[in-house]
């Protein structure tokens, strides 16, 4: 999309060939670097309005999460901010509380001619999130302020529509303005008359979802008075450039935990690794959900959409549901189906990783298969440019996050964790790791693990499932492969989409009627002929090693006995912290015997993963 056709007003802010004179003044700025000894505050030192802490008392969310504390006091006070913190640390809040609070002292005002408030987002699927976000505190808060979102796929008429209450507040992709701008509208100069904030979130992500053009087209219109925050999980190079681009001698935060390593996965997400041949993949995910070594809510990567059906259709013929979330879903299915995830309708969520979309594309469109040209041509799968499930979205309660195909990066590897232990809650990961994806996976662990500290163990072998255990599963999970065929899958996808384009229409009426409501379209229904069989359905005790039997029915009481303590969000303290992670067997138990809670000590450590306990799963738990 090129750049709007317009004269910028006078005090715009530089665009990017004037970035030298931009970094200058940054390097002047003021960074501020957050140490754990500092006092923790609570929302109101932070001078929040009562009304916003009052809002949040009724979420349940008590307490200020360390990037929250530390930037809502300079966003107040009306400084461009960079923010710099971890998956899951809260930092949506950390910027839309001190924006509402800035909008509300406007509220008497005359309404301006446009939205003075821009979050730009990454994703479709995080417009949505914002958007839910931002409307529930103006909610709860009873003020008279407007939100809307946009999105590239709207109709004209739509977007016109929610512009015409004169929101204040918009949140959109930036590949949507360069859009409302030549459909008319979104007028630019009114924007450069009215803008006072403008939110980048998900910094990091912004231009590798190849928004730099739309991404230039608006900054050319925002005023230099505009205030500018930046929100970012990773530092990279695409961070700078926008830094550059876009603020104006920054406060450049950036959040450590406690010691002076960055980690920059949250240390309440344990990880663990399992190595195992490409082949064995099934058996090994079989092996985790059946005997439910692992917690759930579980979140299952994988990197192309056809492996995602194959995981279903195998997974299905053993009794386990699970519903399918990617690119070349209806975006009223995949907002759909991430609130039936979150609500709890279902436990296991299959997901395609966005990264790998343009490699898909090219699979959909090379492959004239004749089986598949006929549904093909009935359903076009067309995916989703703005689609992206990894990056940033909050999966509501996901405990275990599975990477059944190793993610193509380390910041891929980050943002996948990110999706458990969000906040303040604990979470998990598996990585299920091939002979071939071994060196991405050696420089993900070195990455993690930091120069000075090669040698320790960040992601440790998964220690609840015994090679017993796998193999007495082998010989079911051999044959029921066979039987899922590229045949099959290929039906399944076309059979999927075909459902979800219907359940689109019926959501996108059931959307306008009850915007907040859900209704029981299920997502994880069925997709094979045949059901599953008793026999693979429930595997008889006999076949179940001991050990695993044993790890089994801890995470089933510890699921038990947090699912009975848990209170909703905040109140967060290490207290209760703490008792979760006494309930959790993955900190407690390892498989080969021992059950001493922490350091494991004497316990063989294999470093390759299998099966066998290590003892490390009792990982040093730190306060984020
Ligand atoms: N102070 C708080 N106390 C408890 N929960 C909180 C608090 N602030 C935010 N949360 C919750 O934490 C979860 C994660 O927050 P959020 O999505 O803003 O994280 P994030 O830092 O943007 O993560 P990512 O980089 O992955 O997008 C959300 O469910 C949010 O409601």
């Amino acid at each position: 999309m090129g750049k709007a056709k317009f004269k910028p007003a006078d005090d715009v802010k530089p665009e990017v060939e004037e970035a030298e004179e931009v970094e200058e003044q940054r390097d002047g700025g003021e960074v501020a670097e957050e140490e754990e000894e500092e006092k923790e505050k609570s929302f109101e030192e932070l001078g929040l309005d009562p009304r916003l802490i009052r809002a949040l008392s009724k979420k349940g969310i008590e307490k200020p999460t360390p990037i929250q504390q530390t930037a809502i006091p300079y966003i107040l006070e009306g400084k461009d901010v960079v923010a710099r913190a971890k998956t899951g640390s809260g930092k949506t809040l950390a910027y839309l509380l001190p924006l509402l609070q800035k909008l509300f002292s406007d509220s008497g005002r005359k309404k301006k001619p446009a939205p003075c408030a821009f979050v730009l987002v990454p994703s479709r699927e995080l417009c949505q999130q914002v958007y839910t976000e931002v409307s529930w505190l103006i909610e709860l808060c009873r003020v008279q302020i407007k939100a809307v979102q946009l999105t590239s796929s709207m109709p004209v008429s739509d977007m016109r529509n929610a512009l015409a209450g004169l929101p204040e507040i918009l949140v959109t992709t930036p590949a949507c303005i360069p859009k409302c701008f030549a459909d008319g509208v979104l007028d630019p100069a009114a924007i450069s008359e009215s803008l006072e904030i403008l939110v980048l979130d998900e910094a990091d992500l912004l231009l590798s979802y190849g928004y730099e053009d739309n991404l230039r087209s608006v900054t050319s219109i925002v005023p230099r008075r505009c205030q500018c925050l930046l929100m970012s999980a990773t530092t990279s190079s695409d961070v700078e450039k926008l830094k550059k681009l876009i603020l104006h001698n920054p406060v450049v935060l950036t959040l450590q935990e406690g010691s002076d390593k960055e980690e920059p996965v949250p240390s309440n997400v344990q990880q663990f690794w399992i190595s195992c041949s490409a082949q064995d993949k099934l058996l090994h995910i079989l092996a985790l959900l059946k005997l439910e070594v692992v917690q759930k809510k579980v979140l299952i990567f994988i990197n192309t959409i056809d492996m995602g059906f194959k995981l279903k259709l195998f997974l299905e013929k053993f009794g386990i549901k699970t519903a399918i979330l990617n690119g070349e879903l209806p975006q009223n299915s995949r907002l759909h189906i991430l609130e039936q995830f979150n609500a709890g309708l279902f436990d296991y969520l299959i997901a395609t990783d966005d990264n790998n979309q343009t490699k898909e594309k090219e699979e959909v469109k090379g492959d004239d298969n004749k089986d598949n040209k006929k549904n093909k041509r009935r359903f076009k799968p067309k995916l989703d440019a703005e689609f992206g499930v990894v990056r940033g979205i909050d999966f509501k309660k996901v405990h275990t996050v599975i990477n059944y195909d190793m993610p193509q990066s380390v910041t891929g590897y980050i943002h996948r964790i990110g999706r458990t232990g969000r906040a303040y809650s604990s979470g998990s990961s598996v990585s299920l790791v091939s002979p071939g994806e071994m060196e991405g996976f050696e420089e993900i662990k070195s990455f993690l693990a930091g120069e000075e500290d090669k040698d320790s163990d960040i992601i440790t072998p998964f220690p609840l499932l015994t090679e017993n255990a796998v193999e007495s599963l082998r010989y079911r999970a051999e044959d029921v492969a066979k039987s899922v065929t590229k045949i099959s899958i290929r039906e399944s996808r076309a059979q999927d989409l075909r459902n979800e384009i219907i359940n689109s229409e019926k959501l996108k009426s059931h959307f306008e009627a009850n915007p907040r409501d859900l209704d029981l379209l299920k997502h994880d229904k069925l997709l094979s002929k045949t059901a599953p069989s008793p026999h693979l359905r429930d595997i008889p005790e006999y076949l179940v090693d001991p050990k695993t039997q044993e790890a089994s029915k801890m995470v089933k009481l510890a699921r038990a006995a947090m699912g009975n303590s848990r209170r909703s969000g905040g109140g967060n303290n290490t207290k209760k912290k703490r008792s979760r992670k006494g309930g959790d067997p993955l900190k407690t138990f390892n498989a080969n015997g021992s059950k001493r809670g922490r350091g494991g000590g004497g316990v063989g450590q294999k470093k390759d993963g299998k099966g066998s306990s290590d003892g490390s799963a009792n990982k040093k738990q730190k306060t984020v």
